[in-house]
């Protein structure tokens, strides 16, 4: 069946769905080990995305926060442990999975529309369909008017965007994100980082959870329902802070600040050790 109904055509406000834990998790990961050869990254991970959570995983450099993302997204297997997606088990890379990098992944000799048309090619739907969906998703990550510009005119955030509405228009089910801030000026990417949250969860998009890797605990506290922290050699989950504050967050309000304090303290334990 073809699944394109489920958004084109509704709403077209930016209006935010709410977190709910009802449903069980959307994507776990269920004691996950893995090894490079022989030097073990991760031992024993665990970790669940919520239907409608923001997930964020922190941790120092070289803990195997990108190694765990890839393995949630089924890009290589773990050495132990299984991911699952819906209650299925994920053995490969999936279109319900969708990963946006921290390089800016746009190509160049492609307008906007034809970039996001990209994502919905696997979907395999009807020209106008799938023409439909790909200026919705523009919309959706604020680019209406820039369609037919070429990546070289935009700025970076605007690529970023570029890149974000192509992996929503593959229709996923979870959204990865890999430090999709840090190629940005600091403006730039508070600018984004202010909308990326309704952007992302909101009645136009398909997605029902995001995990995002990053080593800033501001971004951290910023956009996450949930933290989790990976820590150690080989690294675990150390921990798992939910961030009851509402949105938007002001990083200047002391409860904020509370958060980042509770955070840099978990990655600092270790280091500590
Ligand atoms: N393809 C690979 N082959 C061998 N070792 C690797 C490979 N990729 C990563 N590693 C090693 O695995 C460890 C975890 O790397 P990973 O990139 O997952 O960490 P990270 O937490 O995302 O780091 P950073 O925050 O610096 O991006 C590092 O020690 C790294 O050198």
């Amino acid at each position: 069946m073809i699944r394109w109904g489920g958004y084109v055509g509704r709403t077209s406000s930016l209006e935010a769905v709410a977190p709910s834990a009802a449903a069980g998790p959307v994507l776990e990961a269920e004691d996950i080990s893995f090894s490079y050869n022989n030097y073990k990254v991760l031992d024993h991970v665990n970790l669940e995305v919520d239907e409608n959570n923001f997930v964020v995983i922190v941790g120092p450099s070289g803990a195997g926060k990108s190694t765990l993302l890839r393995i949630l997204g089924g890009f290589i297997k773990p050495s132990s442990g299984r991911v699952l997606l819906m209650n299925e088990e994920v053995t490969r890379p999936t279109p319900k999975i969708m990963m946006v990098h921290q390089s800016i992944v746009t190509f160049p000799w492609m307008t906007v529309l034809d970039n996001v048309l990209m994502g919905t090619e696997v979907r395999h739907l009807p020209k106008d369909v799938a023409r439909q969906v790909a200026l919705q998703m523009i919309e959706v990550v604020g680019l209406k008017g820039f369609e037919h510009f070429y990546p070289k005119e935009l700025s970076g955030g605007m690529r970023q965007r570029v890149a974000i509405a192509r992996a929503l228009a593959a229709d996923p089910i979870v959204l990865l994100m890999d430090e999709p801030f840090s190629h940005l000026d600091e403006l730039t990417a508070e600018s984004l980082r202010r909308e990326v949250y309704n952007m992302l969860f909101n009645v136009n998009t398909p997605l029902k959870g995001v995990v995002m890797v990053t080593h800033n605990l501001a971004e951290a506290v910023e956009l996450a329902d949930v933290v989790y922290i990976l820590n150690g050699r080989p690294a675990t989950i150390t921990g798992k802070v939910k961030i009851n504050l509402p949105r938007p967050r002001n990083p200047r309000d002391p409860e904020f600040m509370n958060y980042t304090d509770v955070l840099y303290d978990y990655i600092a334990e270790y280091r500590g050790a």
